[in-house]
């Protein structure tokens, strides 16, 4: 019951609806619970009564009559309408806290956990899992305690009508509860693996809906279908095993819960054949035997449904506690406008906790000044960006903004300061307009689109059936990596940011774009301090510091022109660039 803990808050917070609905099913419950009573008074008094002439037994009839459809009508009604509409009102804003909850936490969520995990599995803990607690939520906040009491009530009844009868019937129920009990245990276990592996299925399909382009390029077709067919069948199986559980512990209670009246009346009979029990008191007590087949074979069907509920729940809370490293700091200070510097000191980084990809890194980034890291692939550049961002802390070292360590910083306004581009620029399934208005949701039209001449955007965009308002499809599909690209820095220049970390920003352009581009980039370097990151070498030529990153650690750095006389790496690199580029016209470095 690790869950409940965890869920108890939830439920509290609806605590008015539940009592309301409570309420309203002790009304829609115990109300029956007084036929039998009835027909037992029908029965041994008035029907078999010597004393009273026929038109006294119509009129009590009748009387008895009108009062029971009275209160059928003027109180049971009204009350199921209570209970249900109570009970599922609180059990729907329970879920919906849940969703906004798992939803914040895939906010809160690091880098590394998006890294680690299929993007389809979170989704599947947000719809089925969170869909499985309702029946969880029926069963144990209405059904379980209400078919508890009747039960009591019922039990409750019979006892003033034959105790040892009574007695019988609870031996007999009890025996059914505990082999529910038992066999709910190995459903538990069932249901545990089979909602572990939809989600992994989950997350399988959903890669393979957006790789399936991909899968065309590659005729993958066949074995993605191959690959399909292997989670199915496992999960066919997983399904089977949990439906025998759950069939034979239904199986095995029920054959108990048919048998009991019959037991229980044949026994009753002795005591009728003794005359130590009326035949009314028997009749009514077969009544209520029958009567707890219903809250027993609810209480029996609710073990399964609490069961999976259970884990459903424990998948849920699990998702909520997975811990976030990158976390704010209580009291985190708000970073002002950059007026200093950015510094690594020492700066150490390993995405798997041991192999370095960053190691023992310093540097310092001046207000206003343009800077460059370049260098073999996978030699660390994007993670320097991917650090100063906070998508991952460092291990060790110390990054600080004038002065201040990052860590002590409101993650929003260290972010606030920075406008990234990078090669791979998520763009949503809305309009253009929309797209860039996620830079400054309050930007004007003549915003956007003076920001959008700058990134070179506006004659392309216009050129499109719908200008602004076209709508780019899922993740951008419907428009170049270039126009992406453009839009990213777009977003940029609306924002207008004091540093702009640009991460291979124009590697997706045609020289002409590029050309334009890096000239309003040039632009923005009035006033702004630029990170860039880039292979071609050409494109950082009139950056201020250029770092030179190989194998984690930043091995020379000067500007373009005393790298090139310091006849190192960073030469090594430049020439080889050079040479491939045959002709002088084609290479712009200067
Ligand atoms: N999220 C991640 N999880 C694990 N390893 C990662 C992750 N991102 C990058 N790496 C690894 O870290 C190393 C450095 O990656 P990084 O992206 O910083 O290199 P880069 O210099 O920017 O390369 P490129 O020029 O090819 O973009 C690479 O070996 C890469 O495989």
């Amino acid at each position: 019951m690790k869950e409940m803990r965890a869920f108890w808050p939830y439920v509290r917070r609806e605590r008015k609806l539940y009592l309301l609905g409570f309420a309203g099913s002790l009304f829609r419950f115990l109300i029956p619970l007084s036929v039998p009573l009835v027909v037992k008074y029908l029965f041994d008094d008035l029907l078999r009564s010597d004393s009273l002439t026929r038109s006294d037994k119509l009129g009590q009839l009748l009387l008895v009559a009108a009062i029971m459809v009275g209160v059928f009508f003027a109180v049971r009604a009204p009350m199921e309408y209570v209970r249900q509409y109570c009970m599922n009102r609180a059990n729907n804003r329970i879920l919906t806290a849940l969703r906004r909850d798992a939803f914040a936490k895939v906010h809160a969520l690091d880098a590394k956990y998006f890294a680690d995990n299929r993007s389809g599995e979170i989704g599947a803990r947000f719809f089925d899992d969170v869909e499985k607690i309702r029946g969880y939520m029926t069963a144990v906040f209405s059904n379980v305690w209400i078919e508890t009491i009747v039960l009591g009530c019922v039990v409750g009844v019979m006892v003033t009508l034959n105790g040892q009868l009574t007695a019988l019937s609870v031996l007999l129920v009890g025996v059914q509860f505990a082999l529910a009990h038992l066999l709910s245990k190995k459903v538990k276990a069932a249901t545990r693996s089979l909602m572990g592996y939809r989600s992994v299925m989950s997350g399988f399909v959903l890669e393979k809906i957006q790789g399936a382009l991909w899968a065309k390029l590659f005729q993958a077709e066949k074995r993605d279908r191959e690959q399909l067919d292997g989670h199915l069948e496992h999960y066919d199986r997983l399904a089977d095993r949990q439906a025998s559980r759950q069939a034979l512990s239904l199986a095995s209670v029920n054959v108990l819960s048919d048998i009991t009246p019959f037991l229980v009346v044949a026994a009753g009979s002795l005591f009728v054949i003794d005359g130590s029990l009326s035949l009314g008191s028997l009749i009514a007590f077969f009544a209520y035997v029958d009567r707890m087949r219903a809250p027993v074979a609810a209480l029996v069907q609710a073990f399964p449904i609490v069961a999976e509920g259970g884990v459903a729940l424990q998948r849920i809370f699990d998702f909520l506690a997975i811990p976030v490293t990158v976390a704010e700091k209580e009291g985190a200070r708000t970073l002002g406008r950059f007026a200093d510097a950015i510094s690594f000191e020492r700066v150490s980084f390993a995405y798997n906790g041991k192999d370095k990809v960053l190691d023992n890194v310093s540097f310092r980034i001046e207000r206003g000044k343009t800077y460059a890291f370049v260098g073999e692939s996978g030699g660390g550049k994007s993670t320097v960006l991917q650090l100063l961002t906070r998508m991952y802390d460092a291990d060790e070292g110390t990054i600080a903004i004038d002065g201040i360590d990052i860590k002590d910083l409101s993650l929003a306004s260290l972010r606030e300061r920075m406008g990234v581009v990078t090669q791979d620029n998520f763009l949503y399934s809305v309009s253009i307009a929309e797209n860039i208005r996620m830079a400054k949701p309050d930007a004007s039209e003549e915003e956007i689109r003076a920001a959008a001449r700058q990134a070179y955007a506006h004659d392309f965009i216009c050129a499109l059936p719908d200008g602004y308002e076209t709508e780019v499809g899922e993740r951008g599909v419907k428009l170049s990596g270039g126009q992406k690209q453009r839009i990213a820095l777009t977003r940029v220049f609306l924002k207008n940011p004091d540093v702009v970390l640009l991460d291979e920003a124009t590697s997706a352009l045609d020289n002409e774009s590029e050309k334009r581009v890096q000239e309003s980039i040039e632009r923005m370097r009035r006033g702004k301090t630029i990170v860039m990151i880039a292979h071609r070498l050409s494109t950082v030529v009139h950056a201020d510091r250029i770092f030179v990153l190989k194998q984690g650690r930043i091995v020379e750095s000067g500007n373009h022109r005393t790298l090139l006389q310091a006849n190192g790496y960073y030469k090594e690199l430049y020439e080889k660039q050079n040479a491939e580029r045959p002709s002088p016209s084609e290479s712009r470095v200067s």
